[in-house]
């Protein structure tokens, strides 16, 4: 998509007009803007599919709103949006399409890239997963001495992990309890040391995902697992068919590494790593949550898809949720972006998004490759509430940045809890909606010296409030549900990457790490090529190996 004729986004009147009412907007409160307007606590609250969406606790009125939906029209978003739906190779920097919509859109979609429909050739996978998922949840699929699959490690990092561990444990009351599944990505042998030490080979299935097939941590782990594998079963390469499957785009390398094609699940290159985990890149967890659950994950996709897609720009939640995360970077400098869940089944939701919007939106040069003067994505950071709230929530409530965070609860405990666990619900939710309101309206130094606070501790006392925050609020953490919150995040990060004119679709820049270690691994080992480092690491390279002995 050529954007050379676009207006540099500093120099829009739509941002000119965006910092003349951030100026106007001063230190107005949010104690003031809920004065102002009693029903801002309703009014400014958007519905879509499960998930209630309130944004008034934002630093912003109407006027705001209306500004940044002009600047999203000025820059194009919508109708960057319909050519992403449309198949159009919008990731220019690769020459690709962008398409993990087209992943959860319905058998009869059409969906055409390069003049060729995708949706038969997703629903055939689907199919095919489903297929495998049901012979190894049932026991028909056997290892290769005859024993049932009681053990899946699915071997894969980046994209081909983060996806589908995040779920995995999101769904844990989905899933079926007598499979153990594990999920190793760290090259590190300790991780998959860990993950198979107390395992059977005999009942153990290994899903090697990598869309490349070329990344050496997963091919390395691979590796050391089928070594594993075979020793364990003092079997041949021919145990290998019963025990190893592929999610892939390269079937070349899947056939070179050893795996029966046959076994391989395939997807294709317009769908990006970390926009994955509802294509093959699932496998591990549609064996754990079942075919019928995964599809209905896919249904919650598709349904905020469809959302983004038609819904006007004034009830449009992923382009307001990327609007504001705009607005605050540009005219709060904030750096940083926090996701609270409330739900111990969320804990490795924001360790997932860190993937989807930090090697989205972490780029300095537009699409045109200038530099940009604005900011692009932020920090992404959080951990489950409550534990945050006895550790780093300080600097939240009373430090000197501007953290727009995202709260993220439920109306029901998940359905399985032990009986005399679900009391403990309401315990978590008081505590979910006590910190939205404490973080938006603080306590004034005339409310702390009326609870008879010595004068000099008024200070410490006192919080400042105006901390922005949106609350999303589900009844249910479901499968479904789970597919509209990511599909929710994924557009709120296209809407961000389109007003900043950014590829949000490659990551050049987890490359050069990658050619780096390759030519300091065989220094480690005694090879040549150390007089080529710098002064630091060649004397970090040699202590290293001094205490390795070499
Ligand atoms: O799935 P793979 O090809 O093995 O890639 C795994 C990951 O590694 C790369 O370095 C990219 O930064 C990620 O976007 C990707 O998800």
């Amino acid at each position: 998509m050529n954007t050379r004729s676009r207006t540099r986004l500093n120099q829009t009147p739509e941002w000119t007009a965006l910092g003349k009412h951030r100026e106007q907007l001063g230190t107005t409160h949010l104690r003031q803007l809920f004065a102002d307007d009693p029903r801002r606590g309703t009014g400014f609250t958007l519905r879509v599919g499960d998930l209630h969406v309130d944004y008034s606790k934002h630093l912003v009125t109407d006027e705001t709103l209306r500004l940044l939906r002009e600047l999203a029209a000025a820059t194009g978003v919508a109708e960057l949006r319909d050519a992403m739906f449309r198949g159009e190779k919008i990731n220019t920097t690769e020459d690709r399409a962008v398409l993990h919509t087209a992943l959860r859109a319905p058998r009869d979609a059409v969906i055409e890239v390069d003049g060729e429909n995708v949706v038969p050739g997703v629903h055939a996978v689907l199919d095919k997963m489903a297929a495998f998922s049901d012979r190894v949840r049932s026991g028909e699929w056997t290892g290769h001495t005859g024993r049932r699959i009681k053990n899946v490690v699915n071997i894969g990092i980046g994209g081909s992990d983060l996806g589908p561990a995040m779920a995995y444990e999101v769904l844990r009351s989905f899933t079926d309890r007598e499979l153990t599944v594990r999920f190793v990505s760290n090259v590190d042998g300790a991780d998959l040391h860990e993950a198979v030490r107390d395992l059977d080979p005999a009942e153990t299935l290994f899903v090697i995902a990598s869309k490349t097939f070329t990344t050496i941590e997963t091919i390395t782990n691979a590796t050391s697992a089928r070594n594993w594998l075979l020793t364990g079963l003092n079997a041949g390469q021919d145990a290998v068919a019963k025990h190893f499957v592929a999610l892939s785009t390269n079937a070349g390398k899947v056939a070179e590494f050893g795996i029966d094609t046959a076994n391989m699940f395939e997807f294709w290159d317009w769908v990006g790593g970390r926009y994955s985990y509802d294509s093959a890149i699932g496998l591990s967890l549609m064996i754990a949550i079942g075919p019928d659950r995964f599809r209905e994950m896919l249904d919650g996709f598709h349904l905020v898809d469809e959302h983004f897609r038609t819904a006007p720009a004034e009830e449009n939640v992923p382009l307001l949720l990327g609007l504001l995360g705009v607005w605050y970077g540009a005219f709060f400098d904030a750096q940083s972006h926090a996701v609270l869940p409330y739900s111990h089944y969320l804990s490795k939701f924001t360790a997932y998004l860190q993937q989807l919007d930090m090697e989205s939106n972490g780029k300095s040069v537009d699409r045109d490759g200038n530099p940009v003067d604005w900011q692009t994505g932020p920090v992404v950071w959080g951990t489950p509430g409550t534990n945050g709230q006895h550790a780093y929530y300080q600097l939240i409530h009373q430090g000197t940045k501007v953290i727009p965070a995202d709260f993220i609860g439920f109306a029901e405990p998940v359905a399985d809890l032990l009986p005399g666990l679900v009391a403990q619900h309401d315990l978590l939710m008081a505590n979910f909606f006590a910190q939205t309101q404490a973080l938006a309206f603080g306590k004034t130094p005339d409310e702390v010296r009326a609870e008879g606070v010595a004068e000099e501790l008024v200070p410490h006392k006192t919080f400042k409030g105006n901390h922005p925050t949106t609350t999303i609020l589900a009844d249910r953490l479901t499968p479904s549900v789970l597919g509209q919150l990511i599909a929710l995040y994924e557009h709120k990060v296209f809407v961000q990457g389109a007003v900043w004119n950014i590829d949000s679709f490659d990551q050049w820049g987890v490359e050069l790490g990658k050619v780096l270690a390759k030519k300091i691994e065989p220094v480690l080992t005694g090879g040549q090529g150390g007089e080529q480092l710098d002064s630091s690491t060649a004397a970090l390279v040699e202590a290293y190996r001094a205490r390795r002995g070499r």
